[in-house]
């Protein structure tokens, strides 16, 4: 599964190659070293190009002219360095590097207004950042609707030399998961926008590792139904499965990575048993799942043993959880040799939980627990940030608030404001820590109108912080959705998940210091809440949202300011700054920033 890599290894610096040359010393005195660690090179050219990604043509946003893009392989401590040239004709384009922490280097966070300026149209920009955690991880646009319009990929930073981790396996696969829409993306954002608003509805298809079936299925000889044609495949379409070839009895990790823009996915593989053992980027505990729940902005990592009938094949199956399905499951085929891998499964793939079945996604959840030996989390907090998730309307559109407000982002990216002490490029306000106490979460919005605003929650260096996310009814009655809510720049610890509001004692004492896990997504449940901590020890300037893209597109996200004098200090390409009111402050500098 593992595509061919087009990475060159280019020369060490001067000062990284003077450091391996002293490490290589110590290593002849004092045993092994790290340096092995490389720059990964890469150039990028970022495109629309026809494609069919679920057997009917559409347009996708393309790198290097594939879809999704290639998959970044790495080593903790290498160096990755995408240059990436904007060959769209007329919108600009940035690239998240989704779950790495991006220590030192938030330039590189790759989020339109946030980090950067999004890169115009012929013009090139360089990511470089360093890798320093083992984990499966992936990048994506994170500018408009640019996940939805396919630009994606999957990062994996393997464990360095030496380094052991905490689990044996034979070999890996890599499933990349994504929702896809015959709508374009475009036409998806104009109409959230609208007055009166449209919603993009549920995806045509689900994708794994970009290939989905739309109008036909791999399992249409198990159903009854006529609705949908048996797939027959080539091999070379552009949505033929990527098929799983394995050996009996043998131990493989798949690593799983969702980037849907809305979707909630629930994956199974006919027969087997699943190994829970990373998630985000972390080691947990392991346990045994029959089947796992994935949300936008999640990753893990599953073990699984190929101990069933070795004459048969096995679906894997991926369905929709949480909102009202109207996709088919994707499928694709886990192939044991010498079997074809055209050879049909011998039972009808599995079936998805029921998608409002969230009692079996909160078991999930809560399973999901620190590895021994993990960091843990500060026993205190300095701060705690009450955030209310509303949707809500402003000026006759549909929106999402925080604490009633709706993010709206500014020209000029918050970095570079910070960096220059640029006064007036966002609302100089700090936007409120928490809601009025009389608040019904369990209802329809007393007053549904909210203001929207650009104001950055401002974090001292090093604090630890608390963020209670609280879920609550939306606009329609009866109605409260899953939200995975993704942090920028750092993991933080998921002390847990309750009903209703959370209430500071009864609160408190549901809280798990003991042995949270590391994430980087964490989901609050329908009317529920879930409480977070992390240490704000990284100076930048940081997105916190929800991961499905239409709902931070309406406005459903937060910005965090940390450690702002070493921000002003800090050495940064000047490319990242060259629009709005940095501008000017760039061209004086020569470009240096
Ligand atoms: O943001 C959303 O809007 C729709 C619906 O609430 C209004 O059409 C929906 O399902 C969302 O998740």
């Amino acid at each position: 599964m593992v595509g061919p890599g087009s990475e060159s290894r280019l020369p060490r610096s001067d000062l990284a190659a003077r450091w391996c040359i002293v490490m290589l010393i110590s290593a002849v005195l004092v045993g092994p070293s790290t340096c092995a660690a490389k720059t990964r090179h890469f150039r990028w050219e970022v495109d629309y190009k026809y494609w069919s990604p679920d057997c009917v043509e559409g347009v996708v946003m393309s790198i290097n002219g594939q879809f999704p893009g290639q998959t970044i392989r790495a080593v903790v401590g290498d160096t990755i360095s995408v240059e990436l040239t904007n060959k769209l004709s007329t919108e600009g384009v940035v690239i998240h590097w989704h779950g790495i922490r991006q220590l030192g280097t938030p330039w590189a966070d790759g989020t339109a207004s946030i980090s950067q300026c999004p890169i115009n149209p012929g013009e090139t920009f360089t990511y470089r950042f360093k890798v320093d955690k083992a984990g499966t991880y992936f990048y994506h646009g994170h500018y408009g609707m640019q996940r939805s319009a396919g630009l994606y990929g999957s990062l994996v930073v393997q464990a360095g030399e030496g380094e052991k981790e905490p689990f044996r396996y034979d070999g890996e696969f890599n499933l990349l998961l994504s929702d896809w829409w015959h709508k374009t993306a475009h036409e998806q954002e104009l109409g959230l926008s609208s007055v009166p608003f449209r919603w993009i509805g549920e995806p045509q298809a689900l994708l794994i590792n970009g290939r989905g079936q739309f109008s036909c299925s791999l399992a249409a000889s198990y159903s009854n139904s006529t609705s949908a044609a048996q797939c027959k495949f080539g091999g070379g379409e552009q949505c033929a499965p990527l098929i799983l070839p394995v050996l009996p009895n043998k131990t493989y990790r798949l690593r799983l990575a969702s980037t849907t823009a809305l979707a909630s996915l629930n994956l199974a593989i006919g027969g087997h048993k699943m190994v829970v053992v990373e998630a985000d980027g972390n080691y947990v505990q392991p346990f045994t799942v029959d089947d796992l729940d994935i949300y936008s902005g999640e990753t893990y990592s599953i073990l699984v043993t190929t101990d069933q009938d070795p004459r048969q094949n096995y679906w894997i199956a991926v369905g929709v959880r949480g909102r009202q399905p109207n996709t088919s499951q994707a499928l694709t085929v886990l192939n044991y040799r010498p079997n074809s891998a055209s050879k049909l499964p011998a039972s009808p793939p599995p079936t998805t939980p029921l998608w409002n079945d969230y009692n079996h996604s909160k078991s999930f959840s809560s399973r999901i627990l620190a590895l021994a030996g993990s960091p843990r989390p500060p026993a205190t907090h300095d701060r705690r940030i009450f955030l209310l998730n509303t949707q809500s309307k402003f000026n006759g559109q549909t929106k999402w608030s925080i604490n009633n407000i709706s993010l709206s982002l500014p020209p000029t990216p918050y970095l570079g404001s910070i960096k220059y002490n640029i006064h007036g490029a966002f609302d100089l306000r700090s936007p409120p820590e928490s809601f009025p106490a009389d608040y019904d979460v369990m209802r329809q919005p007393a007053n549904p109108n909210s203001t929207v605003g650009s104001g950055l929650y401002t974090l001292g260096l090093n604090t630890t912080v608390d963020i209670i996310l609280q879920n609550a009814n939306a606009l329609s009655a009866n109605t409260s959705e899953i939200h995975p809510w993704h942090l920028h720049g750092h993991d933080f610890w998921v002390l847990g998940y309750g009903e209703g509001k959370f209430a500071a004692e009864d609160g408190d004492k549901r809280l798990n210091l003991n042995n949270p896990p590391l994430r980087n997504t964490a989901v609050i449940f329908p009317y529920g809440w879930t409480a977070l901590r992390f240490v704000a020890d990284n100076p930048g300037a940081w997105a916190f949202h929800c991961h499905i893209e239409p709902h931070l597109h309406m406005g459903m996200g937060i910005v965090l300011g940390e450690g702002l004098d070493a921000v002003g200090k800090m050495k940064i390409p000047g490319g990242a700054f060259a629009c709005g009111l940095t501008a000017k402050m760039v061209a004086n500098n020569d470009g240096h920033s």
